[in-house]
């Protein structure tokens, strides 16, 4: 099966993009798997599927799939591409793209110098909503913010849980460079307390406007960069007295600037979405 994809990047987070909008796109987790696959396949931290609109007043809707195959909720790197795809394949002449997702409708628009804004809507923080198992934990509260003890290979880690459409479990280190993101990153993301998984953030704050993240993502592992993860890491950090809005995430592919006005506001993401290169896979049909 021939399919024709752009492959993008949003601050080194990288996608497969798929025009499902002027070609049919039903794929298994397998095949999403494969397409994902840096040695067998093109390589991708998530695909992004555009389709038409289904709702009223919505200009289009998009899917996100993991590198496991997995369809999740919200992805904020992927808003960005998703502008800069519709854009210049000419399927919008708009700037502001009210899009619908899997977790409700964000609203991408794009900036005079190139970068693209993304109101992510507002944060959830209710633990059972995130989803987050509380039952039986003592919390302990720091400023608004209320830190869980995690169990993680019989180590207790504080974290704040999250949800901008996807689960975040976001913990405050020193060194982000230094954490254990690749040894407790997977303990975190299978956590039995975390029923639909969950994405692991080590925040660094370094001053009261700027803070280092490190994320290790649902079903793709760590990323260059995670956008949701990065509004999630400030929303933590605002909320622990730590931080003030507007912060500069700075993520190994680059720098995310997030904003947040406080609870029942929205996230907002501004950065960068690169198109490298376009292409077609013949796409074995049995995997
Ligand atoms: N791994 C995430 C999806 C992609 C999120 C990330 N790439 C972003 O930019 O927000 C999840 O399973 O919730």
């Amino acid at each position: 099966m021939k399919i024709k994809f752009t492959k993008m990047h949003g601050a080194g987070n990288d996608f497969v993009v798929l025009d499902a909008v002027n070609q049919a796109i039903s794929l298994t987790p397998a095949q999403w798997q494969f397409i994902a696959d840096r040695r067998f396949g093109i390589g991708a931290d998530q695909m992004l599927v555009v389709e038409k609109a289904q709702g009223a007043g919505i200009d289009f809707r998009y899917r996100i799939y993991n590198a496991d195959g997995g369809e999740v909720e919200q992805c904020g790197n992927g808003a960005r591409a998703f502008v800069r795809f519709v854009t210049e394949k000419g399927l919008t002449d708009k700037r502001a793209i009210r899009v619908e997702t899997m977790s409700g409708v964000i609203e991408p628009r794009l900036e005079d110098d190139g970068q693209i804004t993304v109101d992510m809507g507002a944060p959830i923080l209710t633990p059972a909503d995130v989803p987050f198992d509380s039952h039986g934990l003592q919390h302990r509260s720091e400023a608004e913010d209320n830190l869980w003890p995690l169990d993680v290979a019989g180590k207790t880690t504080w974290i704040s849980v999250v949800s901008m459409g996807n689960p975040h479990a976001v913990q405050l280190v020193d060194d982000s460079e230094a954490a254990p993101v690749l040894t407790d990153g997977p303990l975190i993301e299978h956590h039995p307390r975390f029923p639909k998984r969950v994405n692991a953030g080590f925040m660094q704050v370094v001053d009261r406007h700027h803070i280092n993240l490190r994320v290790y993502e649902r079903g793709a592992g760590e990323t260059l960069a995670c956008g949701t993860g990065a509004c999630a890491a400030v929303v933590a950090g605002i909320r622990r007295g730590l931080l003030d809005s507007p912060v500069a995430v700075q993520t190994h592919g680059g720098v995310l600037n997030i904003a947040w006005a406080g609870p029942g506001e929205p996230v907002m993401m501004t950065g960068p979405a690169v198109t490298v290169f376009e292409g077609e896979i013949d796409l074995p049909d049995q995997l």
